[in-house]
Protein backbone atom coordinates (compact mmCIF):
# COMPACT_ATOMS: atom_id res chain seq x y z
CA UNK A 1 0.00 0.00 0.00
CA UNK A 2 1.53 3.52 -0.81
CA UNK A 3 1.03 6.28 1.69
CA UNK A 4 -1.14 8.07 -0.15
CA UNK A 5 -3.33 5.11 -0.42
CA UNK A 6 -3.16 4.66 3.12
CA UNK A 7 -4.33 7.86 4.16
CA UNK A 8 -7.15 7.55 1.78
CA UNK A 9 -8.31 4.51 3.90
CA UNK A 10 -7.70 5.93 6.96
CA UNK A 11 -9.69 8.85 5.87
CA UNK A 12 -12.62 6.03 4.52
CA UNK A 13 -12.49 4.31 7.78
CA UNK A 14 -12.99 7.70 9.61
CA UNK A 15 -15.93 9.23 7.76
CA UNK A 16 -17.12 6.20 6.26
CA UNK A 17 -20.63 8.22 5.49
CA UNK A 18 -19.32 10.66 3.58
CA UNK A 19 -16.79 8.25 1.45
CA UNK A 20 -16.93 7.68 -2.27
CA UNK A 21 -16.49 4.20 -3.27
CA UNK A 22 -16.35 3.12 -7.01
CA UNK A 23 -15.69 -0.33 -8.25
CA UNK A 24 -15.49 -1.67 -11.92
CA UNK A 25 -17.24 -4.76 -12.85
CA UNK A 26 -15.23 -6.84 -15.49
CA UNK A 27 -12.30 -8.21 -14.35
CA UNK A 28 -12.82 -6.39 -10.63
CA UNK A 29 -15.91 -7.71 -9.52
CA UNK A 30 -16.44 -10.18 -12.28
CA UNK A 31 -13.98 -12.91 -13.55
CA UNK A 32 -12.91 -12.97 -17.07
CA UNK A 33 -14.85 -15.27 -18.84
CA UNK A 34 -14.71 -15.90 -23.14
CA UNK A 35 -18.06 -15.08 -23.30
CA UNK A 36 -19.12 -11.21 -21.99
CA UNK A 37 -22.82 -12.32 -22.05
CA UNK A 38 -22.34 -14.74 -20.03
CA UNK A 39 -20.19 -12.53 -17.00
CA UNK A 40 -21.18 -12.64 -13.96
CA UNK A 41 -20.10 -11.07 -10.59
CA UNK A 42 -17.80 -13.07 -8.13
CA UNK A 43 -20.28 -15.34 -6.12
CA UNK A 44 -19.49 -13.25 -3.11
CA UNK A 45 -19.62 -9.71 -4.55
CA UNK A 46 -23.38 -9.16 -3.93
CA UNK A 47 -23.28 -10.26 -0.26
CA UNK A 48 -20.01 -8.07 0.43
CA UNK A 49 -21.14 -4.79 -1.84
CA UNK A 50 -25.01 -5.43 0.45
CA UNK A 51 -23.23 -4.96 3.86
CA UNK A 52 -21.07 -1.88 2.74
CA UNK A 53 -23.57 0.54 0.82
CA UNK A 54 -25.20 1.30 4.10
CA UNK A 55 -22.01 1.60 6.21
CA UNK A 56 -20.73 5.02 3.68
CA UNK A 57 -21.67 7.66 1.71
CA UNK A 58 -21.82 6.68 -2.27
CA UNK A 59 -21.25 3.18 -3.47
CA UNK A 60 -21.18 2.59 -7.13
CA UNK A 61 -20.30 0.11 -10.12
CA UNK A 62 -18.72 2.54 -13.26
CA UNK A 63 -18.59 0.18 -16.19
CA UNK A 64 -18.49 -0.06 -19.76
CA UNK A 65 -20.86 -2.03 -19.92
CA UNK A 66 -24.82 -1.51 -20.64
CA UNK A 67 -25.50 -0.76 -16.71
CA UNK A 68 -28.57 -3.09 -17.22
CA UNK A 69 -26.01 -6.00 -17.57
CA UNK A 70 -24.56 -5.81 -14.20
CA UNK A 71 -28.17 -5.10 -12.24
CA UNK A 72 -29.62 -8.04 -14.24
CA UNK A 73 -27.80 -10.91 -15.02
CA UNK A 74 -24.63 -9.38 -13.81
CA UNK A 75 -26.04 -10.79 -10.22
CA UNK A 76 -25.85 -7.25 -8.87
CA UNK A 77 -29.07 -5.36 -9.24
CA UNK A 78 -30.75 -6.59 -5.22
CA UNK A 79 -27.61 -4.77 -3.67
CA UNK A 80 -29.84 -1.85 -1.85
CA UNK A 81 -28.49 1.85 -2.43
CA UNK A 82 -25.88 1.17 -5.78
CA UNK A 83 -25.58 3.56 -7.87
CA UNK A 84 -24.77 1.56 -11.68
CA UNK A 85 -23.36 3.88 -14.36
CA UNK A 86 -22.92 2.32 -17.38
CA UNK A 87 -21.53 2.54 -21.16
CA UNK A 88 -18.48 4.71 -19.12
CA UNK A 89 -20.80 6.95 -17.28
CA UNK A 90 -23.69 7.96 -20.33
CA UNK A 91 -26.42 5.60 -18.30
CA UNK A 92 -27.37 6.06 -14.71
CA UNK A 93 -29.18 2.90 -12.92
CA UNK A 94 -30.55 4.05 -9.03
CA UNK A 95 -33.52 2.27 -7.26
CA UNK A 96 -34.68 0.37 -9.92
CA UNK A 97 -35.15 3.45 -12.50
CA UNK A 98 -32.54 3.70 -15.61
CA UNK A 99 -31.37 6.75 -17.39
CA UNK A 100 -30.38 6.26 -21.12
CA UNK A 101 -29.70 9.28 -23.47
CA UNK A 102 -30.11 8.39 -26.98
CA UNK A 103 -27.02 7.19 -29.10
CA UNK A 104 -25.00 9.57 -31.71
CA UNK A 105 -25.82 8.82 -35.47
CA UNK A 106 -22.12 7.28 -35.31
CA UNK A 107 -22.67 3.73 -33.51
CA UNK A 108 -25.26 3.10 -36.52
CA UNK A 109 -23.26 4.04 -39.34
CA UNK A 110 -20.31 1.81 -37.06
CA UNK A 111 -22.77 -0.79 -36.38
CA UNK A 112 -23.84 -0.91 -40.46
CA UNK A 113 -20.27 -1.01 -41.40
CA UNK A 114 -18.40 -2.96 -39.42
CA UNK A 115 -19.08 -6.79 -39.98
CA UNK A 116 -18.13 -5.88 -43.73
CA UNK A 117 -15.21 -3.75 -42.39
CA UNK A 118 -13.84 -6.42 -40.44
CA UNK A 119 -14.11 -9.22 -43.41
CA UNK A 120 -12.54 -6.92 -45.65
CA UNK A 121 -9.57 -6.84 -43.05
CA UNK A 122 -9.58 -11.02 -42.93
CA UNK A 123 -10.42 -11.00 -38.82
CA UNK A 124 -9.52 -13.95 -37.93
CA UNK A 125 -12.21 -16.75 -36.63
CA UNK A 126 -13.01 -16.01 -33.07
CA UNK A 127 -13.37 -12.22 -33.51
CA UNK A 128 -16.98 -10.89 -32.71
CA UNK A 129 -18.97 -7.93 -32.23
CA UNK A 130 -20.61 -7.17 -28.98
CA UNK A 131 -23.57 -4.52 -29.50
CA UNK A 132 -23.84 -2.62 -26.56
CA UNK A 133 -26.50 -0.01 -28.01
CA UNK A 134 -24.51 3.16 -27.62
CA UNK A 135 -20.76 1.40 -28.90
CA UNK A 136 -19.78 -1.69 -30.69
CA UNK A 137 -17.11 -3.48 -28.91
CA UNK A 138 -15.11 -5.73 -31.05
CA UNK A 139 -13.49 -8.93 -29.03
CA UNK A 140 -10.34 -11.56 -29.86
CA UNK A 141 -10.06 -13.46 -26.63
CA UNK A 142 -11.44 -16.42 -28.61
CA UNK A 143 -8.75 -16.51 -31.63
CA UNK A 144 -6.55 -18.42 -31.62
CA UNK A 145 -3.76 -15.39 -31.00
CA UNK A 146 -6.07 -12.47 -29.32
CA UNK A 147 -3.01 -9.95 -29.06
CA UNK A 148 -2.01 -10.43 -32.68
CA UNK A 149 -5.89 -9.89 -33.78
CA UNK A 150 -6.00 -7.16 -31.39
CA UNK A 151 -2.80 -5.34 -32.88
CA UNK A 152 -4.02 -6.05 -36.51
CA UNK A 153 -6.96 -4.37 -35.92
CA UNK A 154 -6.39 -1.06 -34.08
CA UNK A 155 -5.54 1.13 -36.69
CA UNK A 156 -8.16 -0.22 -39.02
CA UNK A 157 -10.85 0.17 -35.95
CA UNK A 158 -9.31 3.55 -35.13
CA UNK A 159 -9.79 5.02 -38.30
CA UNK A 160 -13.39 4.06 -39.01
CA UNK A 161 -14.13 5.20 -35.46
CA UNK A 162 -12.63 8.66 -36.15
CA UNK A 163 -14.24 9.17 -40.03
CA UNK A 164 -17.99 8.92 -37.67
CA UNK A 165 -17.09 10.77 -34.57
CA UNK A 166 -16.21 8.24 -32.06
CA UNK A 167 -13.50 6.79 -30.13
CA UNK A 168 -11.64 3.46 -29.60
CA UNK A 169 -11.73 2.18 -25.97
CA UNK A 170 -9.18 -0.46 -25.35
CA UNK A 171 -9.55 -3.02 -23.20
CA UNK A 172 -8.88 -6.62 -22.41
CA UNK A 173 -8.71 -8.03 -25.63
CA UNK A 174 -11.37 -5.52 -26.69
CA UNK A 175 -11.47 -2.23 -29.10
CA UNK A 176 -14.81 -0.58 -28.39
CA UNK A 177 -15.95 1.91 -30.51
CA UNK A 178 -18.16 4.13 -28.46
CA UNK A 179 -18.39 8.08 -28.18
CA UNK A 180 -15.99 9.77 -27.10
CA UNK A 181 -16.96 12.92 -24.07
CA UNK A 182 -17.26 10.71 -21.22
CA UNK A 183 -15.02 8.69 -18.86
CA UNK A 184 -14.90 7.09 -15.81
CA UNK A 185 -12.89 9.56 -14.14
CA UNK A 186 -15.67 12.43 -15.60
CA UNK A 187 -18.14 9.64 -13.63
CA UNK A 188 -16.62 9.57 -10.62
CA UNK A 189 -16.83 13.00 -10.42
CA UNK A 190 -20.26 13.01 -11.35
CA UNK A 191 -20.77 11.24 -8.37
CA UNK A 192 -19.67 14.07 -5.77
CA UNK A 193 -21.94 16.40 -4.30
CA UNK A 194 -20.51 19.79 -5.21
CA UNK A 195 -21.41 21.49 -2.26
CA UNK A 196 -20.42 18.81 0.32
CA UNK A 197 -16.74 17.39 -1.01
CA UNK A 198 -16.15 13.63 0.27
CA UNK A 199 -14.24 12.42 2.79
CA UNK A 200 -12.53 10.58 0.67
CA UNK A 201 -12.67 8.28 -2.66
CA UNK A 202 -11.90 4.83 -3.82
CA UNK A 203 -12.15 3.27 -7.05
CA UNK A 204 -11.39 -0.11 -7.72
CA UNK A 205 -10.47 -1.16 -11.29
CA UNK A 206 -8.39 -3.68 -13.96
CA UNK A 207 -8.38 -2.73 -17.01
CA UNK A 208 -7.03 0.34 -19.29
CA UNK A 209 -10.44 2.22 -19.24
CA UNK A 210 -9.91 2.27 -15.63
CA UNK A 211 -7.20 4.75 -15.64
CA UNK A 212 -9.20 7.66 -16.09
CA UNK A 213 -10.97 7.10 -12.87
CA UNK A 214 -7.52 6.50 -11.39
CA UNK A 215 -6.44 10.04 -12.98
CA UNK A 216 -9.11 11.83 -10.92
CA UNK A 217 -8.55 10.34 -7.74
CA UNK A 218 -4.92 11.82 -8.51
CA UNK A 219 -6.44 14.87 -9.09
CA UNK A 220 -9.06 15.14 -6.24
CA UNK A 221 -5.69 14.14 -4.01
CA UNK A 222 -4.48 17.19 -5.30
CA UNK A 223 -7.50 18.80 -4.42
CA UNK A 224 -6.80 17.32 -0.86
CA UNK A 225 -9.65 15.03 -1.27
CA UNK A 226 -8.04 11.30 0.43
CA UNK A 227 -8.28 8.64 -1.94
CA UNK A 228 -7.56 5.29 -2.67
CA UNK A 229 -6.98 3.42 -6.51
CA UNK A 230 -6.86 -0.06 -5.92
CA UNK A 231 -5.94 -3.03 -8.49
CA UNK A 232 -7.52 -6.12 -9.42
CA UNK A 233 -3.96 -7.44 -10.16
CA UNK A 234 -4.54 -9.61 -13.65
CA UNK A 235 -1.56 -10.93 -16.23
CA UNK A 236 -3.31 -9.22 -19.16
CA UNK A 237 -3.11 -5.64 -18.12
CA UNK A 238 0.10 -4.19 -16.11
CA UNK A 239 -0.57 -0.54 -16.23
CA UNK A 240 -3.40 -0.49 -14.14
CA UNK A 241 -1.46 -2.19 -11.37
CA UNK A 242 1.50 0.26 -12.04
CA UNK A 243 -0.20 3.30 -11.00
CA UNK A 244 -2.51 1.82 -7.88
CA UNK A 245 -2.04 2.01 -4.31
CA UNK A 246 -3.12 -1.29 -3.95
CA UNK A 247 -3.07 -4.60 -5.86
CA UNK A 248 -5.38 -7.72 -5.01
CA UNK A 249 -5.69 -10.75 -6.77
CA UNK A 250 -8.68 -10.42 -9.13
CA UNK A 251 -12.31 -10.56 -8.13
CA UNK A 252 -11.95 -12.84 -5.11
CA UNK A 253 -9.04 -10.55 -3.58
CA UNK A 254 -11.34 -7.52 -4.18
CA UNK A 255 -14.31 -9.16 -2.43
CA UNK A 256 -11.91 -9.86 0.24
CA UNK A 257 -11.32 -6.23 0.62
CA UNK A 258 -14.42 -5.36 0.49
CA UNK A 259 -15.36 -7.79 3.37
CA UNK A 260 -12.56 -6.32 5.41
CA UNK A 261 -13.60 -3.22 4.51
CA UNK A 262 -16.77 -3.55 6.39
CA UNK A 263 -16.09 -5.15 8.69
CA UNK A 264 -13.75 -2.89 10.00
CA UNK A 265 -16.44 -0.01 9.78
CA UNK A 266 -19.18 -2.21 11.05
O1 LIG B 1 -15.75 -1.41 -17.48
P1 LIG B 1 -15.87 -2.90 -17.34
O2 LIG B 1 -16.98 -3.31 -16.43
O3 LIG B 1 -14.58 -3.55 -16.97
O4 LIG B 1 -16.23 -3.40 -18.79
C1 LIG B 1 -15.22 -3.34 -19.81
C2 LIG B 1 -15.56 -4.31 -20.91
O5 LIG B 1 -15.68 -5.58 -20.29
C3 LIG B 1 -16.22 -6.66 -21.01
O6 LIG B 1 -15.17 -7.30 -21.70
C4 LIG B 1 -14.25 -7.91 -20.83
O7 LIG B 1 -14.89 -8.93 -20.09
C5 LIG B 1 -15.39 -10.03 -20.89
C6 LIG B 1 -16.13 -10.99 -19.96
O8 LIG B 1 -15.33 -11.44 -18.91
C7 LIG B 1 -14.22 -10.70 -21.62
O9 LIG B 1 -14.68 -11.76 -22.42
C8 LIG B 1 -13.49 -9.67 -22.48
O10 LIG B 1 -12.33 -10.24 -23.04
C9 LIG B 1 -13.08 -8.45 -21.63
O11 LIG B 1 -12.55 -7.41 -22.45
C10 LIG B 1 -17.37 -6.28 -21.89
O12 LIG B 1 -17.68 -7.32 -22.77
C11 LIG B 1 -17.20 -4.98 -22.57
O13 LIG B 1 -18.40 -4.59 -23.21
C12 LIG B 1 -16.90 -3.95 -21.52
O14 LIG B 1 -16.91 -2.64 -22.03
Amino acid sequence: MTPAGAEGLAAIRKSPGEAVLAFDFDGTLSPIVEDPAAARAHPDAAAALARLSPLVGTLAIITGRPAAHPVGNGGLGAVDGLVVLGQYGLERWEAGRLTVPEPPPGVAEVRAKLPRVLAAAGAPAGVHIEDKGHALAVHTRRTAEPEVALERLRSLLGALAERHGLTVEPGRFVLELRPPGMDKGVALRGLLDPAAPPSAVLFGGDDLGDLAAFAAVEELRAEGVPGVKLCSGSAEVTAVAERADLIVDGPAGVVRFLRDLADSLG
